[in-house]
């Protein structure tokens, strides 16, 4: 079916009131003028400015009385010959009894032909008594052809804007934004496509974050998404060399959507593991080695004092990254929104919550990966652990040895310092026990150490740096332990 099918069959079956909520009141006239090719009525629009006006299908005619709503809605009871009256941004005036009372004696005339009475507007919102009798009708998004042919709309208009120059488009490309645009309606999307045009008068794969940004603060409303601009990439992290093998595996059945059979889709995975060793970096790296935008939510501000509000934050924030697909959702610290004890402490709200989770990540079809991220285990709900839930629940643990030397390397290179320099596998040596968060700010205390002095940073500053640093794992070392212990067998190893 098509709007224009639904359109048609509601008038054909003499609906008295319909209410529909756009930002597109052009297209919706539109609709209605193509609809007298099926089905035969008189048509005619009205608003505060130009007032009441007949507009069939070639004709267009003045207004004939003032265009307030009291005498509109007279002359619209009194006329015979039965219409369609589509009354854009009406609704205003029904808070008055007198127009109320107009409107209700128009739905329920008997003495002459039913009308069909269109209420247009961006958001409509009625008194009870008329709300029971309207049928609300919401019109569909944007199809993959209407939304090439908007894009081409788009480049026409460049060109006519700019002598006849021709907007450089790589096909591909143009099919990838096009896929982007969906879920958008045709305002957004055509004012986005215009956007990516006239920016450089080109379309091209260096517009897909562009349209992913703009994309993301459209749907955004609710505001408990946070779009990562910052992301990293797999090489910025040392050590989970079987992590990396498992995304990359899984990389082009996601980005290209098209499991080969037998195979389901991939969907999330749970990244558990020792403070500092680099969940959060691997989150952001998935993101980037599927080459998809990512998305965090922070659970934490889902929640809501009011009834019902917190569900709906939650459900609110699901879909806006399911809009934004193929991305990569990130829950940090998921175990901070989900109460192991079956949520029962707070009125049964992260109870719904986990629910509410579990069923989408069980039903969902969109392609959003989902990476969880947690440090502690104990505060995690057992029914999110269970078999089946994510793809694989990773365990990320202090680095070995050979990730540390790893690690001493890639931040001693990012702060223009030559690995090759320094004895690797002595630090290596040194520093076990340590996370990587650990080994960094090591680093960067030697570095402050090493400016104090006048001197070029050594072994010897960094060692005494690694001497004087207790680590969490020797801070916290029965909580690691159980960390540890509780992963064994249930969990694969990131590395
Ligand atoms: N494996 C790693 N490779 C490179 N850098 C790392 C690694 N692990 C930790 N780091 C460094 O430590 C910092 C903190 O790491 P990250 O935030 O990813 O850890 P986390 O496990 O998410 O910690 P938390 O649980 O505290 O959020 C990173 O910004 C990075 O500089």
């Amino acid at each position: 079916m098509t709007d224009l099918q639904d359109l048609t069959a509601l008038i054909r079956a003499n609906t008295p009131l319909i209410v529909i909520e756009t930002r597109d009141e052009g297209r919706v006239v539109e609709l209605f003028r193509q609809a007298l090719m099926h089905v035969w009525r008189a048509l005619h629009r009205w608003s505060i400015t130009e007032g009441l006006r007949r507009i069939d299908l070639d004709r267009e005619d003045p207004a004939e009385i003032a265009p307030d709503a009291s005498n509109t809605l007279q002359a619209i009871r009194n006329a015979e010959q039965r219409g369609i009256y589509l009354l854009l941004d009406f609704h205003p005036y029904l808070g008055y009894a007198g127009t109320q009372r107009q409107l209700r004696e128009i739905l329920q005339r008997r003495d002459c032909e039913p009308h069909v009475l269109v209420l247009v507007g961006h958001k409509v919102e009625l008194p009870a008594e008329l709300e029971s009798l309207a049928v609300r009708y919401t019109p569909r998004l944007p199809d993959a052809n209407a939304l090439l042919k908007l894009v081409r709309e788009e480049a026409e208009n460049y060109a006519k804007e700019h002598g006849g120059r021709r907007v450089e488009a790589d096909s591909e490309a143009v099919q990838q934004i096009v896929r982007n645009l969906r879920g958008l309606d045709p305002i957004d999307a055509r004012r986005i496509a215009r956007q990516l045009i006239f920016n450089d008068g080109a379309l091209g794969p260096g517009d897909l974050p562009e349209l992913a940004k703009l994309k993301f603060e459209l749907l955004n409303r609710s505001g408990h998404l946070h779009y990562e601009y910052d992301t990293a990439r797999m090489d910025d992290v040392a050590g989970a060399s079987r992590f990396k093998r498992w995304v990359q595996q899984r990389r082009d059945v996601f980005v290209s959507g098209e499991a080969p059979v037998g195979l389901d889709p991939p969907k999330g995975v749970l990244l558990l593991g020792v403070q500092g060793c680099g969940k959060s970096m691997l989150a952001k790296a998935v993101a980037a080695g599927f080459g998809v935008p990512l998305v965090r939510l922070d659970f934490g501000t889902l929640y809501d004092k009011f009834h019902g509000e917190t569900e709906k934050n939650l459900r609110d924030a699901l879909s806006s990254a399911e809009q934004l697909e193929p991305c990569v959702l990130w829950i940090d610290e998921i175990e901070k929104g989900l109460a192991s004890d079956g949520g029962d402490s707070d009125g049964g709200v992260s109870r719904r919550v986990l629910g509410y989770l579990l069923t989408w990540m069980a039903e969902r079809k969109s392609r959003v990966f989902l990476v969880a991220t947690a440090n502690q285990i104990d505060a995690l709900p057992p029914e999110l652990l269970r078999k089946g839930r994510f793809d694989e629940i990773f365990f990320v643990d202090l680095p070995g040895a050979a990730t540390r030397e790893a690690l001493f390397a890639l931040h001693l290179r990012r702060r223009q310092l030559d690995p090759a320099t320094f004895d690797l596998a002595g630090l290596s040596a040194a520093s076990d026990g340590f996370s990587g968060a650990e080994i960094e700010q090591a680093i960067v205390a030697a570095l402050y150490a090493a400016h104090a002095a006048k001197a070029p940073l050594n072994d010897f500053m960094l060692r005494a740096e690694l001497k004087q640093t207790r680590p969490l794992s020797v801070l916290m070392a029965e909580r690691v332990q159980g960390l540890r212990e509780w992963a064994q067998g249930r969990t694969v190893p990131a590395d």
